[in-house]
């Protein structure tokens, strides 16, 4: 018997005997999808394969999520990850200020509370992205070159911050290859998934996979006055996220619109489907919808999430021919969500002035009209990529980009 029922043991017997006849039941809400912990080791096993592989499948059709426990990468990785990440945070604003994101071209920075945006509302986090180390396109020419070459180059790595925090450019450097190995390897499993091959995904992603590590705080705030990441979909193929104890993070149910907690297990990292799967196995996998509820836990929260995609100059098919039509799940969101309903709309109501400005500034931008750039051929990712950045960034695509040299 767990702790918790043996705890919960002498009131149930106590009710039961005690209960009178006419006690009426509430009807319970649909119950929530369990969100499944899954160990690698088993799909490395060749025994345990099988049923890894069935229940992938069934979380990724059924929500889109599940835990990964038996990784591969370390404690010390990821609690060293953590601890430079808070380190970072801990510096005074000033010193975190030389590393802007504003300064780089390639969407590398550190960006301050409320200048960030998901789903129209502002999000109450800190945050510092990463990509993979590289040299910039010399030849690259703003409104001339293809935007998405723009994207490759260094990290910021400011000195002063180094000399401050030692650690911090060799953790997050190894943290994000181990990152990189271990998201090869899920790939790996969702091809064989799906019935492909399983270097499909290798293959696609080409020699360079494009990444993204960002180390969001959200400060423990007194009052539920906004929401620390807006809901909202991650556009790529696979997000693999570390996050600490103190939880909020959330989940949608893509049959009911239920939110589910993600709560945190300790030695996991959860791992989401993208937009980009989502579209390309024609709805089969979800890219689960979730959101981070504004922080009132008394404790700052920590979460380190890496976007994975193809290399920038892959071309992605507009869906993976071949896959079991018959088995499709149609999940029809009915639209309402009357759970949350009121949650929500206090969500919705918070659009502040800031907001607007920030939105009068998007509008305002010389948008390189992206969003047409999915075609019934398929997509460039590079270009899928430059405009999920340049939505969530556009200070840096207006100094960068929108412009003529
Ligand atoms: O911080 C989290 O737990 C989730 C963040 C997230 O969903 C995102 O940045 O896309
Ligand atoms: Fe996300």
């Amino acid at each position: 018997m767990s702790n918790l029922a043996q705890a919960l043991a002498p009131t149930c017997l106590m009710s039961t005997v005690m209960r009178p006849k006419a006690t009426t039941y509430t009807k319970p809400k649909t119950a929530l999808p369990i969100i499944k912990t899954l160990s690698l080791q088993d799909f490395n096993c060749p025994s345990t394969r099988p049923q890894f592989l069935k229940e992938m499948r069934e979380s990724l059709m059924e929500i889109g999520t599940f835990y990964i426990k038996d990784h591969g990468i370390s404690g010390n990785m990821t609690q060293g990850a953590m601890k430079t990440v808070q380190d970072y945070f801990a510096l005074p604003l000033e010193e975190k200020k030389k590393m802007l994101i504003g300064n780089s071209r390639h969407f590398r920075g550190y960006k301050l509370i409320g200048e960030e945006f998901t789903n129209n509302q502002v999000d109450h986090r800190e945050q510092l992205q990463f990509g993979p180390e590289q040299s910039p396109i010399e030849s690259f020419v703003p409104g001339c070159s293809p935007n998405h070459e723009g994207l490759q180059g260094p990290n910021q790595w400011p000195a002063s911050t180094l000399a401050l925090l030692p650690e911090f450019q060799p953790v997050i450097l190894d943290f994000m290859a181990q990152l990189e190995a271990l998201s090869h390897r899920l790939m790996e499993a969702v091809a064989l998934s799906l019935g492909l091959n399983m270097s499909f995904f290798r293959d696609l992603f080409g020699q360079t996979p494009y990444y993204r590590l960002k180390c969001a705080k959200y400060p423990s705030v007194s009052k539920q006055a906004t929401i620390g990441c807006g809901a909202h979909k991650d556009t790529g193929f696979l997000t693999v996220l570390l996050q600490d104890t103190v939880g909020g993070l959330q989940g949608q149910d893509p049959k009911t619109g239920q939110w589910m907690d993600t709560r945190p297990v300790p030695d996991t990292f959860i791992v989401t489907m993208g937009e980009s799967m989502e579209r390309l196995t024609d709805g089969l996998y979800h890219a689960t919808v979730h959101r981070v509820l504004n922080n009132t836990s008394g404790h700052d929260r920590y979460s380190i999430p890496f976007f994975f995609d193809p290399a920038l100059h892959a071309q992605i098919p507009a869906r993976i021919s071949g896959l079991d039509q018959a088995t499709y799940p149609r999940y029809l969101h009915s639209g309402e969500d009357s759970s949350d309903s009121e949650d929500e709309s206090s969500f919705l109501a918070t659009k502040s002035r800031a907001e607007a400005q920030w939105d009068a500034m998007v509008e305002s931008l010389d948008s390189p009209d992206l969003e047409n750039t999915i075609t019934r051929e398929g997509w460039s990712n590079g270009d899928h990529v430059f405009e999920t950045v340049y939505r969530c960034h556009p200070e840096v695509y207006s100094r960068w980009y929108n412009r003529e040299f």
